[in-house]
């Protein structure tokens, strides 16, 4: 059994809320739909009566045909058995019908709820909650919350239904009616059983699904490089391992859920056996009627229906409030980018300054201790050091997405902690290493920054990076689509659409996480003249991997380990002979238009490489 359910372990779900807050939170959307919340009530009340109304009317009517026999009392009884029919089947559809709106309504408040949510969040939140399930809050557990809902109001149709024919039982005879329910704690036995049963097999069921889930996704994302390394036969193989599991939950899971059906049906049979004997003997000796007999037969068979439901549906209600809970959880996460203020941010110099910068993405690591650095409005400013030397976080903070703990950080002498962020960050261009390209056209794509630009805007922004010699190679210009991510263009094509949609933007500080991946010569050129119109005019900050990028910078800082080691522009740090010099030879040396291979190299003092050795 145990390798079976390998791997099925619970989640590290965040659960803080109690049932009773759940429910109340629940209840809380529901609110605004008042008006339907109580037609549907009115709606099960009036269907519970109506099918208590049918064994009670036949119960009646069988009394009254013994002492009447008349043929006109069976039309009447069976023309009010049709009503009573035809008025349950009625209010069980408006009933099904106005729930599926009510609960329909509340979860598309709930979903623009939760993509709200997730677009105010803060980029700490993205790192800690995989993009798989953030999408599975929205979608599939916003769904589970409804499936929830929707059970609670057929329960509660049910329990009420339970409590009406116990009622009518005890009316008409209460010792038959202790009979009756005297096989109902061997059923409730069962169905808690169950219940237990059928919550661990639910779970697992979802886990072993999830797994299949992700496996899949995961071999799909990286089929270029499954590919590449050949390794289909082995991916097969896992792959072949999470189904056959899943098939194996499955079927446990189909036999738990047939299996105990019969099981209730033969202990309600056997109450249903003891009512048919002792009230067959009761209306022998004439203490209670045929009729009441028919209806205390009836009444257990319908008796154990609710609570077999209600048990079996447990694990399902259970499982859409953890859904719901996972969904608060989205909503309520605290951000932890704190604004003190909203300030607009109107217009901007650009100046940027550091001081006593102190940051850490978590308790594990420090990435900047204290870093102190002004640039000035409209310089350029590259960032290089060794990779995890805290170039990124350094954008990532002017950026505002994410706190510092120490330190200020000061734009036009403003600290950010006053701005609005909205404001400041339209002021704010970036690109990132790997430029995103939503589906669409190039056209649409450039436009992302400024929606309201008309198309001779976009096509003149095209046209002055390299003279728009790049739409050439583009099928069909700025109209041609880029495809998921931008899959369907070349890197450098990705490039220079960033660049193009950042030129529109025309902000006054420009971030850009500079590409690794190589390109070709004439992509390499027509992207640094688009290099050349962004850094116009306006503060950059450059986190720079192409020597041709770093040149252009006014100043180089040199960073390890968080800390400022030199800074300087690119001919005065290569006579310091220090560590700007080392990264050269490492990385920047071969990318000179006059490089040969085991030339170039710059002096570097010995301390500096036998540091890094
Ligand atoms: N989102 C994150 N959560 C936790 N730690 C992070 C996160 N991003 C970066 N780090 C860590 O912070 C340190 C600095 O990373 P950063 O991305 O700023 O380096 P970098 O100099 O830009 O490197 P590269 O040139 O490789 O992009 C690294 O040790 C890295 O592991």
């Amino acid at each position: 059994m145990g390798f079976i359910m390998d791997g099925l372990d619970a989640e590290d779900y965040d659960r803080t809320y109690s049932d009773g807050q759940l429910i109340k939170r629940i209840a809380g959307y529901f609110k605004p739909k008042m008006g339907l919340v109580v037609t549907v009530s009115i709606l099960v009340v009036l269907k519970s009566i109506m099918d208590t109304a049918f064994p009670v009317l036949v119960s009646n009517g069988l009394d009254t045909l013994v002492s009447d026999k008349g043929l006109q009392t069976a039309i009447w009884i069976t023309l009010l058995l049709l009503v009573s029919g035809v008025l349950s089947w009625g209010f069980n559809m408006l009933r099904q019908w106005f729930t599926a709106i009510a609960v329909g309504d509340v979860v598309l408040q709930l979903r623009k709820d939760a993509f709200n949510a997730i677009m105010e969040r803060d980029m700490s939140f993205f790192d800690e909650f995989s993009s798989g399930k953030i999408v599975s809050r929205i979608t599939s557990d916003t769904d589970k919350f409804a499936t929830v809902v929707t059970l609670t109001v057929n329960l509660l149709s049910q329990f009420l239904l339970f409590v009406l024919i116990i009622v009518i039982l005890f009316f008409r005879n209460w010792q038959l009616s202790l009979i009756a329910i005297a096989i109902l704690p061997v059923i409730m036995a069962i169905a808690l059983g169950f219940r237990y049963l059928a919550r661990t097999a639910t779970q697992r069921s979802q886990r072993s699904l999830a797994r299949v889930n992700s496996n899949v996704q995961e071999v799909i994302s990286g089929i270029t490089v499954a590919k590449n390394f050949r390794q289909e036969q082995n991916m097969y193989n896992e792959f072949k391992g999470i189904n056959v599991q899943a098939y194996h939950v499955e079927v446990r899971t189909g036999v738990l859920y047939n299996g105990v059906f019969p099981i209730l049906v033969a202990v309600a049979n056997l109450g249903s056996t003891m009512i048919i004997y002792f009230g067959g003997n009761n209306v022998l000796n004439h203490s209670i009627s045929a009729g009441d007999w028919f209806l205390f037969v009836q009444g257990v068979a319908s008796l154990w229906f609710p609570i077999t439901s209600i048990a079996s549906f447990w694990s399902q209600f259970q499982l859409g409030l953890a859904a719901s809970e996972r969904v608060f959880a989205l909503l309520d996460a605290e951000p932890r980018v704190h604004q003190s203020a909203s300030e607009p941010v109107s217009s901007l110099k650009g100046e940027i300054e550091f001081q006593h910068m102190h940051f850490s993405y978590d308790d594990r690591q420090t990435v900047l201790p204290d870093l102190s650095l002004k640039i000035h409005a409209g310089e350029t400013v590259a960032f290089v050091g060794h990779t995890g030397a805290g170039k990124s976080s350094i954008a990532k903070l002017v950026a505002r997405f994410y706190e510092y703990q120490g330190g200020e950080l000061l734009i036009d002498k403003r600290d950010i902690r006053t701005f609005d962020l909205a404001e400041y960050r339209r002021r704010l261009g970036i690109v990132p290493q790997v430029p995103f390209l939503f589906s669409g056209t190039v056209r649409d794509n450039i436009r992302y920054a400024r929606p309201e630009a008309s198309d001779a805007e976009v096509e003149a922004i095209a046209q002055q990076i390299g003279n728009g010699d790049w739409l050439e190679a583009l099928p069909e210009g700025l109209n041609t689509e880029v495809g998921e991510e931008g899959k369907a263009l070349s890197m450098g094509q990705r490039q220079l659409v960033a660049l193009g949609r950042v030129l529109l933007q025309d902000p006054t500080i420009l971030i850009l996480d500079e590409a690794t991946a190589s390109v070709d010569p004439l992509t390499e050129a027509q992207i640094q003249e688009g290099l050349d119109l962004l850094l116009h005019d306006r503060t950059a900050i450059l986190i720079a991997h192409r020597l041709s990028t770093i040149k252009q910078a006014d100043r180089i800082i040199v960073l390890d380990g968080g800390r400022i080691v030199e800074e300087g522009n690119h001919e005065h740090l290569m006579l310091q002979g220090g560590h700007y010099a080392h990264l050269y030879n490492t990385y920047f040396r071969h990318q000179s238009p006059d490089y040969r291979p085991g030339e170039g190299f710059v002096a570097v003092r010995p301390s500096i490489v036998a540091d890094k050795a």
